[in-house]
């Protein structure tokens, strides 16, 4: 129990899992216990809530969590806290079970739903952690860097069988509505072609890319899809299929959930016990209704007002990158 002078914390992770959100309440739960606060840890994101699911953390129940991916906490995307009386209901809930401020670990989704509890008066500071690193606010939201490395290890993978084979791949990456994981990862995957939502070419110019390549004398060609993008992956496939069979057989590959897991790399880690442990400080030193994020190498706050709603814009020089490194 705290004692009663005790403030008591409430830490959740939702939306979808990314590695390093362990790292981030093993950073929150330390951090918070060694400034004294109580912590109660709430399983399955914002549904936890409705269904009481808490548990009282300390030190122990973070250990040996820093190299694991998933969340310990569970996460889930919760339809009842998108609605208005769903969130009072939770706030209600919250309170009754004493619990002064809470820190929420996720996507642009659940921390547009960080700042409607904030509304609703409950202190509120968000993490940013989502594959998709679409979010405002910070440089790289935790598990961006290791699932950026998943795709990379995949597509070059993916090259050995394709120069072998003589074959074009399309390879669909996540992200949503966001470009930024189909380009880095055609960046340091080389690929020939990057379609994402931003900038989606008509399938006469994908084909046509890919004629150009063969002639620099390229031995297959790599295709790399967002899959938010206007153009499907299949699409593309079903065209090139009978486009450029003459020079090139097709291959679909979908890299789907692989590129949510695995053990978080060191530069995950490193963000989310920094930003873990600024996020409690950042309570406990008054401020709310924040994301606190990683910009230009410094930690920094940012109102979640400026956060949501919005989607990162990726650097338009990247894909000039590409096209000069695809030759
Ligand atoms: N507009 C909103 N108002 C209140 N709550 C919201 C809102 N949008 C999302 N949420 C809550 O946040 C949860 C997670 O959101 P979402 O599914 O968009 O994932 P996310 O946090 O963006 O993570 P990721 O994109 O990495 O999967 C939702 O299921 C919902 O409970
Ligand atoms: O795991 P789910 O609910 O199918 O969600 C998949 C979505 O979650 C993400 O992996 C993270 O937001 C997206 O890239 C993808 O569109
Ligand atoms: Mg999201």
């Amino acid at each position: 129990m705290a004692t009663p002078n005790q403030k008591r914390l409430g830490v959740l992770t939702s939306g979808g899992d990314s590695p390093g959100m362990n790292a981030a309440v093993r950073a929150v739960v330390r951090t918070a216990v060694a400034s004294g606060w109580d912590v109660i840890g709430i399983r399955r994101g914002y549904n936890g809530i409705f269904t009481h699911n808490f548990v009282k953390m300390n030190s122990r129940s973070v250990a040996n969590i820093i190299d694991k991916g998933g969340t310990i906490l569970g996460s889930s995307r919760s339809n009842r806290f998108m609605d208005s009386a769903g969130r009072a209901d939770a706030v209600n809930i919250l309170r009754e079970a004493g619990i002064d401020g809470m820190i929420i670990i996720g996507g642009n989704g659940s921390l547009t739903g960080a700042l409607e509890l904030e509304k609703l008066g409950m202190p509120v500071v968000g993490l940013p952690a989502s594959i998709d690193n679409d979010l405002v606010g910070t440089d790289m939201a935790i598990g961006v860097d290791t699932c950026l490395n998943t795709i990379m290890e995949a597509l070059d993978k993916i090259r050995d069988t394709a120069s072998s084979h003589h074959r074009a791949f399309i390879i669909e990456v996540m992200g949503r509505n966001c470009g930024y994981l189909a380009l880095m990862a055609s960046l340091n995957g080389g690929a020939d072609v990057v379609i994402t939502p931003d900038r989606t070419p008509t399938l006469e110019e994908v084909s046509q890319m890919l004629r150009q390549s063969r002639t620099f004398g390229r031995s297959h060609a790599i295709i790399v899809v967002a899959e938010g993008s206007s153009l499907k992956s299949d699409e593309i496939a079903h065209y090139l299929t009978k486009e450029i069979m003459d020079y090139y057989e097709t291959r679909l590959t979908i890299l789907g959930h692989v590129q949510r897991g695995g053990s978080p790399s060191a530069f995950d880690r490193i963000i989310a016990t920094r930003l873990g442990a600024r996020a409690v400080q950042t309570l406990l030193s008054g401020k709310s209704g924040v994301m606190c994020g990683l910009v230009q190498g410094r930690l920094c706050e940012t109102p979640l007002s400026e956060v949501v709603g919005r989607v990162k814009e990726v650097d338009a020089e990247i894909y000039e990158l590409i096209r000069i490194m695809s030759h």
